[in-house]
């Protein structure tokens, strides 16, 4: 039997290649004219039954042994059992080789002993009905290459390590395992703590929290975003961010056992978090190390997902994890394959605010992000837009808003009441505007991660996108490596850019404190008239700072408050004096 008869045929997907069998893992044996598939039947069989039925399977790849044909001598016996092995080995061989050609054909690219092979259909899964009618409400019928991988190395209780490109379905890649994990638990355990999944801010925690309540629909599952101070007394799924957990766990009412039965801790968007250092100089190794002390029993498994791979973080996970997977979809670091890039040289700020103009006048696409290094120059660049196009609505997302008004922002972005949005990196990451046409990087991103992640809010979910990004004579020492991952996506750069000067380590550490100094365009008093305006509509009062400060009873916080209300003011003043 040779495995390169089979005729095996494939149909694409949105995201990636899937047989077209509905069957999968069995092996279509009537292909192939040289198999046998062997039927016996019991001695006791009647010699006239026997007939009528080897008459009736008028089928060549089935033969009936009769009771009185199993009566073989022991050489036959032997010789047969040889001819079952070697038609079991070829029938792995055939199943190892099929597998392989799907991971090559979906780019999964996996390490680890023993990982388990992907799945190609949901109907495999044996999911609840329940779970069946609320992926099929949003949408979901065929699992993407990320998913088809980690589905089973999480269903099989393994430590993970994933990569996959921004918008490929990561998401859903840990919930449908932890979900599909704990319906499988016996009862008495379903009340307790189950899975803590940590991501990086309080937006994408808020978007992951809701992610998990759809797909948790009219199931027996309590999930529970930490949005405050206090642990949530019965959920079985918590997701937050690593300092409000750690914050949450210092409370006096925390009661530290119910971390004992937490199974999963999922780390999203890992390698940013490992990067990351806050302004206390705490980074995340240190607070992932003191929620790992924390949450020390016995059957604790971590996953880490990121569309961006770092070598830190893969060490960080060899020398703490046992048996781990690593899974990496498609080439590391570049971008998601379903955008179209471009690179556009506009000489100074102001050729940038020319070209910009030119886009939003002539072809842009809303819905469309533009990016800028500060939220200065975003503030800068919403005052130039708004006052060019005075009836397109355009909106500018701020670290100055309160979260209730981002959540506003972006739940408006989503449903298509603005347009454009302009922002800073606070949205570059892992934030799902799955209906986002375009994005414009008015300013360049600082490295090639922020790039992808920025060039990611676009072209999600299989959908086509365009990114544009914008350059200067200033950007001349950081253009390179962003240039060069352009070109291997196989898009035009100007050529020149691909030869520039390396960027030194220096300036690298450098950049990611402070944003590559760029001079200002436009009118930078049109901005400080709508800021002062905005001041005023936010201006805290000292009474409505009190009892934000007591609602919150978060000490951090109040100081925070008041530190804003310096800026504030400071700010105010400034103006005055102008
Ligand atoms: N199997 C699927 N079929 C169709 N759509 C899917 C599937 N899985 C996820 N999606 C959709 O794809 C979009 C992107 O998913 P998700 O936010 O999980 O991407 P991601 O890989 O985490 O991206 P990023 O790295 O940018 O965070 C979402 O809108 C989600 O609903």
């Amino acid at each position: 039997m040779d495995s390169k008869n089979y005729n095996w045929s494939y149909k694409d997907l949105l995201f990636g290649v899937k047989r077209t069998s509905t069957k999968p893992n069995l092996i279509k044996l009537e292909q192939d004219p040289n198999n046998v598939r062997l039927r016996v039947l019991p001695t006791e069989t009647p010699l006239k039954k026997r007939k009528i039925l080897a008459e009736k399977i008028d089928n060549e790849d089935v033969t009936i042994l009769s009771g009185s044909n199993l009566t073989l001598n022991n050489a036959k016996k032997k010789k047969q059992q040889q001819e079952n092995q070697k038609d079991e080995e070829v029938l792995e061989k055939a199943q190892y080789e099929k597998i392989q050609h799907l991971k090559k054909l979906n780019r999964i690219y996996t390490w680890g002993e023993d990982i388990p092979n992907p799945f190609i259909d949901f109907s495999e899964l044996k999911l609840p009905e329940v779970l069946i009618k609320n992926l099929t409400t949003f949408q979901i019928k065929e699992p993407t290459p990320i998913q088809m991988q980690s589905i089973p190395i999480l269903l099989a209780k393994r430590d993970l390590l994933a990569c996959a490109p921004t918008g490929s379905g990561k998401t859903l890649a840990f919930i449908l395992p932890v979900v599909l994990n704990y319906l499988k638990l016996k009862k008495s355990f379903q009340r307790r703590l189950f899975a803590i999944v940590l991501e990086p801010t309080r937006v994408l925690a808020r978007q992951t929290y809701m992610n998990f309540v759809k797909t948790c629909h009219n199931l027996p599952i309590t999930c529970a975003f930490l949005d405050d101070n206090r642990f949530p007394e019965k959920a079985n799924i918590i997701i937050s961010s690593p300092k409000r957990l750690i914050f949450s766990w210092n409370q006096p009412d925390f009661d530290k056992t119910r971390l004992k039965s937490l199974r999963w801790l999922i780390v999203d968007e890992s390698d940013r978090l490992f990067d990351h250092s806050d302004s206390s100089g705490q980074n995340f190794k240190d607070q992932l190390d003191a929620i790992i002390h924390e949450c020390n029993g016995k059957f604790l498994k971590l996953a880490f997902f990121s569309a961006t791979f770092s070598y830190e973080l893969e060490d960080w996970c060899k020398n703490k994890l046992n048996d781990l997977a690593t899974i990496c979809i498609g080439s590391r670091n570049s971008a998601n394959s379903s955008v179209i890039q471009q690179l556009i040289f506009t000489g100074d700020e102001h050729g940038k605010i020319t070209a910009l103009r030119t886009l939003v006048d002539s072809k842009l696409d809303p819905p469309a992000l533009i990016f800028t290094g500060t939220k200065e120059r975003a503030g800068q660049l919403f005052a130039e837009l708004s006052s060019l196009f005075k009836n397109r609505p355009i909106q500018l997302m701020s670290s100055d808003l309160t979260d209730r008004e981002r959540d506003t922002l972006i739940e408006q972005f989503r449903s298509g009441q603005i347009w454009i949005l302009i922002c800073t990196e606070m949205l570059g990451r892992g934030v799902d505007f799955s209906g986002v046409n375009m994005v414009v990087n008015f300013d360049l991103p600082t490295s090639v991660v922020e790039y992808i992640h920025r060039v990611g809010r676009t072209g999600r979910a299989g959908r086509k996108g365009f990114a544009i990004t914008y350059f200067t004579e200033q950007d001349m020492n950081i253009v390179r490596p962003i240039a060069t991952v352009i070109h291997q996506a196989g898009f035009e750069v100007p050529e020149y850019t691909l030869t520039l000067n390396k960027v030194s380590k220096k300036s690298k550490k450098k950049m990611k404190k402070f944003a590559p100094k760029r001079s200002t365009f436009g009118s930078v008093l049109k901005w400080e008239k709508i800021k002062k305006v905005k001041v005023k509509k936010h201006e805290l009062k000292p009474s409505v700072l009190k009892r934000k400060v007591v609602e919150k009873s978060d000490e951090k916080c109040a100081n925070n408050l008041v530190k804003k209300k310096k800026r504030i003011k400071n700010a105010k003043k400034a103006i005055n004096e102008a």
